[in-house]
């Protein structure tokens, strides 16, 4: 049908919703998945078990080429490797999530993952879905679809918070989950290289009032409408 693997882009803020979308979207239309917050955190975890301080960008960038991230594409069962060990585990500690906005500022480290995130995209066969914070802008400027998710911080707490409930016994309450992301936010909107921001040509939804159902059924007609724009091969 289309001329090429269609290319979406889907960023936004923390708790947005864009895993979710994404992994479905592409598990629907059978196409590939990259969560590239999993691959900033997969370097943040590194740093950490290496002892390299965080929070001395010099240091980061001096050994932001070592280690070997491997992400998996398949939106059913999405996995994330560094020097051929899983990590999709550790990579979601609090102590990850409270480093990896430090790591990801630095420009070393920007580089390495965005050459990465370019590779995986061009290979996918089948197109691909990629979720992150500076996709649309940065890594694939030229996806032929960009969304970017935006929610009340309320709702985007409450719904993180569920989560962490369900699988992180003595997980923080509301009001410090919800100081946590807009904490996160502000780091990640704030930094000088490719901060997180909607692109200019990207279509923006607030999910706040939304089941995830209707994101992804809004995502997918999008999708299917720029696969059917695109000249016949
Ligand atoms: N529209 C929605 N309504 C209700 N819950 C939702 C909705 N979208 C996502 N969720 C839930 O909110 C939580 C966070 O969603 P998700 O991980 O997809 O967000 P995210 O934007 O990828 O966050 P992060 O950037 O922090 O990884 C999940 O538990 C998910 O099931
Ligand atoms: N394109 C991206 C994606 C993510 N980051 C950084 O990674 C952090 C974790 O992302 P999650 O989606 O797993 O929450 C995020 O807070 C950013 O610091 C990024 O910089 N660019």
């Amino acid at each position: 049908m289309s001329a090429h693997p269609v290319i979406v882009a889907i960023d936004g803020p923390s708790g947005t919703g864009k895993s979710s979308t994404s992994k479905a979207v592409a598990a629907r239309l059978g196409m590939g998945y990259l969560d590239t917050g999993a691959q900033y955190r997969a370097i943040t975890w590194w740093m950490l078990s290496n002892g390299v301080d965080v929070n001395d960008p010099a240091a980061v960038a001096a050994v932001a080429g070592k280690p070997e991230i491997i992400s998996g594409t398949d939106p059913l069962a999405p996995t994330i490797t560094v020097d051929g060990t899983d990590v999709a585990g550790p990579i979601r500690t609090a102590e990850v999530t409270g480093a990896v906005s430090a790591v990801s500022a630095v420009p070393a480290v920007r580089t390495r993952i965005t050459e990465l995130q370019r590779t995986i995209a061009a290979e996918a066969p089948a197109g691909i879905v990629v979720e992150g914070r500076d996709i649309g802008t940065t890594v694939l400027p030229g996806a032929d679809v960009k969304i970017f998710l935006t929610a009340d911080p309320e709702a985007r707490a409450a719904r993180r918070s569920g989560e962490l409930r369900g699988t992180a016994p003595g997980a923080p309450d509301l009001a410090a989950t919800r100081e946590a992301l807009i904490k996160r936010d502000a780091a990640d909107s704030g930094r000088t290289t490719s901060p997180l921001a909607k692109a200019d040509d990207a279509t923006e939804l607030d999910t706040t009032e939304l089941t995830l159902e209707q994101v992804i059924s809004w995502v997918i007609t999008v999708v299917e409408d720029a696969g059917r724009k695109q000249p016949r091969p």
